[in-house]
């Protein structure tokens, strides 16, 4: 179980990067083990190697995930964010940027490892992306907060294997309410989902950030 966000050991870049090219090549098996066609004895001869390779890295185990030294808001820090963490294997990742107007921006693609209806992307891992990008967005506000609400609107299939833009902006805070909107582009420059979600500010956050 993680612990508390207080509790966090900060990555130097220097401790980060060899770490991200961890989750890179752990990225990369991940697809492979998608998509393998290897009979079943080297299929278990390939476990019985990552088996060994996972003792390997649980030998020397933090707590919970790092945070990254750079970043102006917590969330961006999380380095192992299901969505943006670099040190993430299940993450994208999504390369995520805030403008000095609040608008946060990130160009991905998504491959068959995130597949839902076939040769598109699974709606859950579009709502996830998005989630992510609009709590971005509210932090740029000042202190962001939890999901309260999420909406979605499915316009067209977000194609797999193609470059995906995602952008997400605050609209307007409200007491602990931050409302934000964002959307996911296609190549094709047309948009296939839209997001609005309002954030809530735990009292604690109040107190933890800035
Ligand atoms: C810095 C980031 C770093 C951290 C990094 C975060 C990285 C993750 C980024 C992605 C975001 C996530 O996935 S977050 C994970 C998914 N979300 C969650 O698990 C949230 C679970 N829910 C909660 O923890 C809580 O319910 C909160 C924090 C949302 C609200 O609790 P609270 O703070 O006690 O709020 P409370 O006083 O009851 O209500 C305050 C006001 O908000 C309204 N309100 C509260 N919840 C809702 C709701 N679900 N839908 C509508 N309205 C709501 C209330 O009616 C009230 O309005 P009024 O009467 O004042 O008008």
């Amino acid at each position: 179980m993680s612990g508390a966000m207080t509790e966090r050991h900060t990555l130097g870049e220097d401790e980060a990067a060899p770490l991200a090219g961890l989750a890179a090549r752990v990225r990369e098996l991940i697809e492979a083990a998608v998509l393998t066609d290897v009979g079943r004895d080297e299929a278990r001869a390939v476990a019985d190697e990552i088996a060994a390779l996972t003792e390997r890295l649980r030998a020397v185990r933090r707590d919970a995930p790092p945070f990254l030294v750079t970043g102006a808001h917590r969330i961006d820090r999380q380095a192992g964010n299901p969505v943006s963490g670099p040190l993430n294997p299940v993450a994208p990742p999504v390369d995520l940027d805030a403008t000095a107007d609040g608008i946060v921006r990130g160009e991905f693609t998504l491959n068959d490892v995130y597949e839902g209806p076939p040769s598109y992307v699974h709606g859950g891992v579009s709502a996830m992306v998005l989630d992510q990008a609009l709590g971005m967005a509210a932090a740029q506000t000042g202190v962001g907060g939890m999901t309260a609400t999420l909406e979605l609107r499915y316009r067209r299939p977000t194609p797999l294997g193609m470059p995906l833009t995602v952008e997400a902006k605050a609209s307007r805070v409200e007491g602990r309410k931050i409302y934000a909107s964002g959307t996911i582009t296609g190549p094709d420059g047309r948009v296939t989902v839209e997001a609005t979600a309002m954030f809530v500010t735990p009292q604690n956050f109040l107190v933890q950030e800035r």
